[in-house]
């Protein structure tokens, strides 16, 4: 790359110097100055034709370089929350740098004009060379406003991507708005309640929120070029008519004239070009933006990825005294006690909001309490850098991962997979019947897009999060949570579920999300929570006998599935 750059930046000067010898020769034999500039015009074309490629390639590895390594930074730290900001999803979508807007540019191009501007420099000095030689007072006449006008244009760019840059929650949204209507899960609703010219609004709304601004830079910018014009005119029709009087009037040799001319024309088109300025300040925020995120989503020292770790039983787990609030006016834990034996089956019930998820998400580290700590055996999980390997996590808002069925269960735990294991995890989540009746088994893909590929109905996708979990399980996971894992089973499944779960006596804690109160009777001890505390805490038996909030949901809940309907309740039902 650096070589093919210096032959294309030189070759003007060695074209000028070539150019001025054949003039010189012209009533000889002229054939070496013929054939050298001929050599650097062949030379010039090939130069151009390859370094396309070579560039291209350049540029698509340093572009990969940089993806992976906003990747690896966005993927970096242990808790959520500071991902969650929106100035670090801003900060993360920036650094992305995806082509996906004209004006934007990737840091391959970036880096690449960054190169090629370092190496015009060198042409430029060959060229100042050249007309140097002819008369020393000549270059600053010509170096002094051609990089004038190199600074305009630096000027103009930086102008034209900092308003680019101000306007980027708009493009955000033009992004989100832009890319509704071409995805699968969307076009239901979008036809349903007749979205379509609403939605093209929108989208055309935030591009001119974005862009307009832009684009009046950008006329402005336009008009101002007849003064970038007559700055470089101006001091190369000065040069041209001194070089022409000077060999007129003195009869200096037209070959020595024609080469000083050839590099003077060579001076301004080096720096007035502004193809690389552009790529440069277009791809300044990626890089600038990735630097940024560095700083701020630096891991901490036991921020390392989970590891298999020595398999031990469970721990107790002690929330001490726990306040938590995902914005600090609206605290969602407000001094949470709870203790969770090794081995129990807890289950935690409440209404919507209550924090059911929250304390799921605590427990399993993604989120640090703001006071308090969660102890596993008396250490605090944040200081525990194998809590991650010991913990097996169904989220209500699991991933579907568009992979094979086995190669979603084995994510469930690093190293290479375990067919058997996989296989009892397929069995354990009440899965088998649906994966021995898709036509390539566990090497399904679940991705209709591929060849053989299917959907899963909810459900299915449920029970193979599932799986996923007692895989790790099956792995040495001791700590199984499973938030809502049956909202999409019917009961009969669920309850099957439950019955297998039971199976793992002490060798397994796990705490379980639910609404449907029949599915965690059975559970060794049940906790409501209720204004960011424990409220009741017991067994069916206990809780029932207390007559508190429990008993009253649960006979609604029993009243209703009785009555033919879905045994769920929503808090204004029990007022
Ligand atoms: N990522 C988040 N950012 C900001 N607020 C959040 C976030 N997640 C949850 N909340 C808020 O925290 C509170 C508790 O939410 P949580 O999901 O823990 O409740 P839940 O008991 O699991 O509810 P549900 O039964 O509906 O699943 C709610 O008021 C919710 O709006």
């Amino acid at each position: 790359m650096v070589v093919q750059g210096l032959i294309m930046e030189t070759l003007p000067a060695v074209g000028a110097v070539a150019t001025g010898w054949l003039l010189t020769r012209l009533d000889g034999d002229f054939t070496a100055p013929l054939i050298v500039l001929g050599a650097v015009f062949l030379l010039g074309q090939i130069n151009g034709i390859s370094s396309r490629w070579i560039a291209l390639l350049a540029i698509s590895r340093i572009d990969n370089h940089h993806k992976s390594a906003v990747a690896t930074v966005a993927t970096g730290t242990s808790t959520v929350e500071i991902i969650e900001r929106q100035e670090v999803q801003n900060l993360l979508k920036s650094a992305a740098a995806d082509p996906g807007a004209w004006t934007e540019k990737t840091p391959g191009q970036g880096a690449l004009g960054a190169l090629y501007i370092l190496l015009r420099y060198v042409g430029l000095i060959a060229s100042a060379s050249v007309v140097g030689a002819w008369s020393p007072w000549l270059v600053p006449i010509l170096l002094l406003p051609a990089f004038a006008l190199r600074g305009i244009v630096i000027r103009m760019w930086k102008r034209h991507f900092r308003i680019y840059a101000g306007g980027f929650e708009h493009h955000r949204r033009y992004r989100y708005w832009g890319e509704m209507p071409l995805k699968r899960s969307e076009a239901k609703e979008l036809r349903v309640f007749g979205l379509s010219e609403w939605l093209v609004n929108r989208h055309q709304d935030e591009l001119h929120n974005h862009l307009d601004p832009v684009w009046e830079n950008d006329r402005a910018m336009a008009r101002a070029q007849w003064r970038l014009a007559a700055l470089s005119l101006l001091p190369l029709a000065a040069a041209f008519c001194a070089i022409a009087y000077t060999t007129a009037a003195q009869g200096s040799s037209v070959g020595v004239a024609s080469a000083a001319l050839t590099a003077a024309w060579g001076i301004f088109s080096l720096l007035a070009s502004s193809g690389e300025v552009m790529n440069m300040e277009g791809s300044r925020h990626g890089i600038t933006d990735l630097a940024e995120l560095r700083e701020r989503l630096r891991p901490a020292e036991h921020d390392r990825p989970r590891t298999g770790g020595e398999p031990s039983g469970p721990p107790l787990i002690r929330f001490e005294d726990i306040a938590f609030g995902y914005s600090p006016d609206a605290p969602v834990m407000k001094g949470l006690n709870l203790d969770i034996r090794p081995g129990e089956r807890l289950a935690v019930v409440g209404f919507n909001g209550a924090g059911k998820s929250t304390l799921t998400k605590l427990l399993a580290g993604v989120y640090r309490p703001t006071s308090g700590r969660i102890l596993a055996d008396g250490t605090d999980i944040a200081d525990d850098p194998q809590w991650r390997s010991r913990l097996a996590v169904v989220f209500q808002d699991f991933i579907k991962y568009q992979l094979t069925v086995a190669e979603n269960i084995a994510l469930g735990s690093p190293g290479a997979p375990d067919l058997d294991s996989i296989r009892k995890a397929v069995d354990e989540a009440g899965f088998g019947d649906v994966v021995d009746g898709l036509e390539s088994g566990l090497d399904t893909p679940l991705d209709r897009s591929r060849t053989g590929g299917v959907d899963l109905s909810g459900g299915q996708w449920q029970q193979l999060a599932l799986a996923r979990a007692l895989y790790a399980v099956d792995r040495g996971a001791r700590i199984l949570v499973l938030d809502e894992p049956t909202a999409h089973l019917d009961v009969r499944t669920e309850k099957d579920l439950f019955d297998r779960l039971g199976g793992h006596d002490e060798h397994l804690t796990t705490v379980l999300i639910s609404h449907r109160l029949s599915t965690v009777r059975d559970a060794d001890r049940i906790v409501l929570l209720a204004d960011g505390a424990v409220a009741e805490s017991g067994t069916h038996d206990e809780l029932m006998a207390l007559g508190g909030t429990y008993a009253h949901m649960f006979n609604l809940q029993a009243e209703r599935y009785k009555s033919g309907f879905d045994d769920r309740l929503e808090e204004g039902e029990l007022r």
